[in-house]
């Protein structure tokens, strides 16, 4: 199997290890194989974009889903190391507002998968990160919404060593009270 899959701290969001192939010019991996990936998951998505950012030290960017066309992601780091999050945003499910944060760097070259109806978001703890993601539906700015960072509900254990970098929208993100809920997919 060229993915290993383990579970996180929250049902859904799994780790998924690629296969590395090293030689003396390099390494080789398959980045993303769709009947590879349905093995490793069970799971039948299909990814229509792709996006790709870049961002510097402290910057956190996050907690963002969207309401209507729920986005499922793949995410992985090409350069560079970020802590990942995601915030179970399910209707009545047990770990409703649960967090889970893994971190994933260009040498561990772990993908993480944060199914529909959860929020995400992460912080660079390197110097630049590169970070890539597939999602299973299109950006959509009018269903766009961001969960707080900071809610103290949540209570994200960020390895913060200083104030985090943050756009406005980002600072002023819902509480969870307020956030939005979704059906169980
Ligand atoms: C996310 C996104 C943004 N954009 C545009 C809108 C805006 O002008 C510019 C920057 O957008 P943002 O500030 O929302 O980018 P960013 O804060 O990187 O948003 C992303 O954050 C992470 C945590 C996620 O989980 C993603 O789903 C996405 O929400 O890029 C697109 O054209 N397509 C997209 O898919």
């Amino acid at each position: 199997m060229p993915y290993t899959v383990s579970k996180t701290e929250l049902a859904g969001v799994l780790v998924l290890e690629p296969k590395v192939f090293t030689d003396s010019r390099g390494f080789f991996f398959e980045s993303f194989n769709q009947k590879d990936f349905a093995a490793a998951t069970g799971l039948d998505v299909t990814f229509v974009q792709d996006n790709h950012s870049q961002s510097s030290k402290g910057v956190l960017r996050g907690l963002h889903y969207q309401i209507e066309q729920p986005q499922g992601k793949l995410v992985r780091v090409v350069r560079g190391a970020v802590f990942d999050v995601s915030v179970n945003l399910l209707r009545n499910h047990p770990e409703f507002g649960r967090w889970a944060g893994v971190y994933l760097d260009e040498r561990n070259k772990r993908q993480l998968w944060i199914p529909p109806g959860f929020a995400h978001g992460f912080l660079v703890l390197s110097d630049q990160a590169d970070f890539l993601y597939k999602t299973t539906d299109f950006y959509s700015p009018q269903a766009e919404r961001c969960l707080a960072w900071n809610d103290p509900t949540v209570g994200i254990d960020w390895p913060l060593e200083i104030e985090p970098i943050l756009t406005t929208k980002d600072q002023n993100g819902a509480s969870l009270t307020q956030a939005d809920q979704f059906p169980h997919m």
